[in-house]
């Protein structure tokens, strides 16, 4: 499976936290993200996972800021993204059973680190329950 990755510098020690524990799990990375904790502006660091994603270039995007909400409102901008800012386990499963999200968003800075790597595995292994969701999820795109 393959996954774009993309954060600014309130997400770069998380960021190599999941890319290790990706790699290390047979997941193919490609790294949108800065390597660096100096100031960055996050959609230029966003913009081309939610791209990778839009254009079917990766199964899922993994993006990362300080409080999750730039770069989910960031990636959502782009067709067929949608990026849900999980900040529990629980809510990561929800929005994959029901809302069949492709990017999960993380605040590294209101959450632990081990608990994005345990968010990042629920987001992988949680499946969309089709059915009644499938018929919302298809009503979120405009008309
Ligand atoms: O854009 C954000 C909020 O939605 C992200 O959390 C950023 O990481 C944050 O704004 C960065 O803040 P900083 O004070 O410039 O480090």
């Amino acid at each position: 499976m393959k996954i774009a990755i993309g954060n600014d510098h309130a997400g770069t020690s998380y960021k190599h936290a999941i890319v290790d524990y990706l790699k290390s799990n047979g997941f193919s990375v490609i790294n949108h993200g800065t390597d660096k904790e100096n100031s960055v502006d996050y959609p230029d660091f966003i913009h081309p996972v939610a791209k990778d994603v839009e254009n079917k270039e990766v199964d899922f995007g993994i993006i990362i800021c300080g409080s999750g909400n730039g770069a989910s409102m960031t990636a959502n901008k782009h067709q067929g993204v949608r990026s849900a800012l999980c900040w529990t386990k629980e809510i990561v499963a929800l929005a994959r059973e029901h809302n069949d999200a492709n990017i999960l968003s993380i605040p590294a800075r209101f959450t632990s680190q081990p608990q994005a790597v345990e968010m990042v595995k629920t987001f992988l292994n949680t499946t969309f329950e089709g059915g009644r969701h499938q018929r919302r999820v298809e009503k979120i795109a405009c008309q």
